[in-house]
């Protein structure tokens, strides 16, 4: 029976006669139909019900004073079209009825056959609710159809698996037409990337709670291979029996891309590719964590490139990426593939070595090993673009073992270490010890300090005589740092600090001017007017691209005269031989205005014949470490005199430095050499003491 029949109906009557109206209720209620009911005689009544009353059925009468059956039709079926309307009417034409059927109405009643009405109310709502009924399953399967068409694949199976249906996205995804799959199974998508193990747990699952989910690698119809995430649900009978799967799934490859670049950017450095600081803690703590198990010691190996910045400062930061990046590959290649190679800043690299051995020596040896390999990899010329550069590198290796010592501390202890060992003269390796840490903190109060020291005039220079066989020929002006609280403190120890912090430049500035104050006053005094003042210049200051204009500034300040200039500029091998073509135009430029170059420490580094013809020299200086001995050891006697002899055929002054006896003094001049600087003759000595002894030599 209808379901709406069994609740109180709702009756509207649309009944201008009170009697009719009674006749139509006692009829309703005579049939055992159970309801409630208003009646309505005018149009506002009618449209106010229909809004406020919610009716189930509408009786009207056809015809009413101020309006019609056909129009009281017409409001229902715009406003409420699912009330059924039934007329009842005293009396109907053919064409009436047929007119009102088409206007919508349900049925119609004569007033003289009430008793039909009971019946036509009955069947009105019944085909009503079945029309409904239709509705919805045509909607719920709208429904459904169109959730089966989504963007994700769907597979539905029979118990054992064989395929029933499938979406258009399966096919899409998968490559598989409906007509390939059907009576198939979903072994056909089969990758081989999951292993037994790995279906066998699903299916446990499967079978337990009738439900998995889960990420796995499927193979297309044309090969290709995709991460999917897959859904299958199992569908019961009535009594719990499995009788259909359904899989849906969609193809995660976008999404395992993009979750791959996130990591990549957040774990790795993407210059060089290698792990980046991050993902080096993440490994260290487990390295740490696992010699405890192994008993075994570890190793973490803190690298960095010799003179890096002088490299990006001249020739640009992509040359210097392309030095990284070279880097980068040599040290995977030293390393074994379980090994860790990060790079955690700049120029900083790390090499986590873990199971190195259960003995402290072994394992340090071992570290050892590999840091010796690293060294000589990195040293060696890269051709970065065109540039040939040479690399070299300095490590700090310290040793671990589990959790003792945190890992920021060990981290700190291999960067000491390397500190060490750049101190040491670079291109070489140091493990850490304590002492180390306590001189690297001294280092780094003295570092502060020296940033004082230009403001606070806390800077002297030294003047050291140079002489040749007929007297005096000038004088090298060497740095000295009074410290407010540890005295007098050595270039040896300060400039290296200098480089590195940069203070060279103003710094090197400042010792540039002083040395051409000094020079613009032996000027205009006859006793020391053919003097000439030899000024230390640092790679760092040297490799400024507007060095000739710093220098030239300096002439102009000063007010030194040109043409009796005099000044000397010392550079080093290393210095110059870091961008030759560049050193060789600075060096023209500032020759041209006559000042002189002499080449500091010659011996200890290539000293090659090919460079030394290519550079604008006025001199060299033979490194104090061959004139030490040249009088007991045959070896120094023998570089000592090739060097003048190579000096001698290039159109060379030679200057030897150190020379601190007379037999020295008499070895160099019988071989050739042109001049000395050393203790034999003078220490070095502030102004006024060195203008003093100028005088006593004059008297
Ligand atoms: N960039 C700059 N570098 C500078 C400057 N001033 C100094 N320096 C460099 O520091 C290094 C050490 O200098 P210093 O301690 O002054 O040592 C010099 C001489 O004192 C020393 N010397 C000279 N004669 C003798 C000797 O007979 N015996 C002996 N044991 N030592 C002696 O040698 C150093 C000479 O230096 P150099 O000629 O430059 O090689 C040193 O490398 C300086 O260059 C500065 O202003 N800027």
């Amino acid at each position: 029976m209808h379901a709406i029949m069994n609740r109180e109906l709702r009756v509207l009557m649309l009944e201008d006669t009170a009697t009719d109206a009674e006749l139509i209720v006692r009829e309703l209620r005579r049939a055992g139909i159970a309801f409630t009911s208003i009646r309505v005689t005018t149009r506002d009544a009618f449209t106010r019900a229909l809004e406020e009353f919610h009716p189930d059925i509408i009786l009207s009468d056809y015809n009413l004073p101020d309006f019609n059956g056909l129009v009281a039709l017409e409001i229902v079926q715009r406003t409420h079209p699912e009330v059924p309307v039934i007329m009842v009417t005293g009396a109907l034409t053919d064409v009436e009825a047929v007119e009102l059927i088409h206007a919508g109405a349900k049925d119609y009643v004569l007033k003289d056959r009430l008793a039909r009405l009971a019946p036509a109310v009955r069947l009105t709502l019944l085909a009503e609710q079945e029309v409904h009924a239709r509705k919805v399953v045509d909607q719920e399967l709208r429904i459904a159809a169109t959730a089966f068409e989504t963007q994700e694949g769907i597979v539905v199976t029979d118990r054992d698996q064989h395929i029933l249906r499938v979406n258009c996205a399966f096919t899409r995804l998968t490559g598989y037409s409906a007509m390939e799959a059907l009576g198939r199974t979903p072994a056909i998508l089969k990758s081989g990337r999951q292993d037994a193990a790995f279906y066998q747990a699903m299916w446990e699952t499967l079978n337990r709670d009738k439900y998995w989910q889960g990420e796995l690698w499927n193979r297309r119809k044309n090969g290709e291979i995709y991460p999917e995430w897959l859904t299958i649900t199992a569908v019961l009978d009535g009594d719990g029996q499995v009788t259909n799967y359904v899989g849906v799934f969609s193809d995660i490859t976008l999404r395992k891309e993009a979750d791959e670049k996130i990591h990549q950017l957040a774990f790795y450095d993407p210059l060089t590719g290698l792990p980046n600081r991050r993902l080096l803690h993440d490994r260290l703590q487990q390295a740490m964590t696992s010699s405890v198990r192994s008993q075994c010691k570890g190793a973490l190996l803190f690298l960095d490139l010799d003179n890096f910045k002088v490299l990006n400062d001249t020739r640009g930061h992509d040359i210097g990426d392309l030095l990284l990046i070279e880097v980068a590959k040599c040290l995977r290649d030293c390393v074994r593939s379980g090994d860790t190679v990060a790079r955690i800043g700049g120029d900083e690299f790390i090499i986590m070595l873990e199971n190195l051995s259960e003995d402290t020596q072994q394992a340090a040896a071992a570290a050892q090993d590999v840091g010796e390999k690293v060294l000589k990899a990195i040293n060696h010329s890269f051709s970065l673009q065109g540039v040939d550069y040479h690399c070299s590198s300095s490590i700090g290796i310290n040793l671990f073992h589990g959790n003792d010592t945190g890992m920021d501390d060990l981290l700190r202890h291999a960067d000491t270490a390397m500190y060490q060992a750049k101190a040491s003269g670079r291109n070489t390796l140091r493990f850490f010890d304590p002492a180390m840490q306590i001189e690297l903190e001294e280092r780094t109060a003295l570092m502060e300090d020296l940033r004082q020291a230009l403001p606070l005039q806390q800077l002297r220079l030294y003047h050291q005589i140079q002489v040749n066989e007929r007297g005096v020929v000038g004088s090298e002006v060497l740095l000295r740092w009074q410290h407010p609280v540890r005295g007098l403190i050595s270039p040896m120890e300060f400039i290296p600090l200098a480089e590195e912090t940069g203070l060279i430049v103003p710094i090197g500035a400042w010792v540039l001017h002083m040395a051409c104050v000094q020079l613009k006053a032996w000027q205009v005094d006859p006793l020391t007017r053919h003097l000439r003042i030899a000024v230390n210049v640092s790679a760092r200051q040297f490799s400024q691209p507007n060095f000739v204009e710093q220098v030239l500034e300096v002439l102009k300040d000063t007010g030194v005269n040109p043409l009796k200039l005099g000044l000397e500029l010392e550079l080093t091998e290393s210095l110059v031989l870091n961008d030759i073509d560049d050193s060789i135009g600075k060096m023209q430029a500032l020759r041209s205005i006559g000042i002189r170059f002499s080449l500091d420490d010659f011996g200890t580094g290539q000293s090659s014949l090919s460079y030394l013809k290519r550079l604008p020299l006025d001199q060299i200086k033979i490194d104090q470490s061959f004139v030490r001995d040249i009088a007991t050891d045959p070896n120094d006697a023998a570089i000592v005199r090739t060097i003048i002899g190579m000096a001698e055929n290039l159109g060379l002054k030679v200057i030897a430095e150190g020379v601190e006896t007379e037999q020295q003094r008499e070895f160099l001049e019988r071989n050739g050499c042109h001049a000395h600087q050393g203790y034999l003759f003078g220490k070095p000595v502030p102004i006024d003491e060195f203008q003093n002894s100028l005088t006593q030599l004059h008297r």
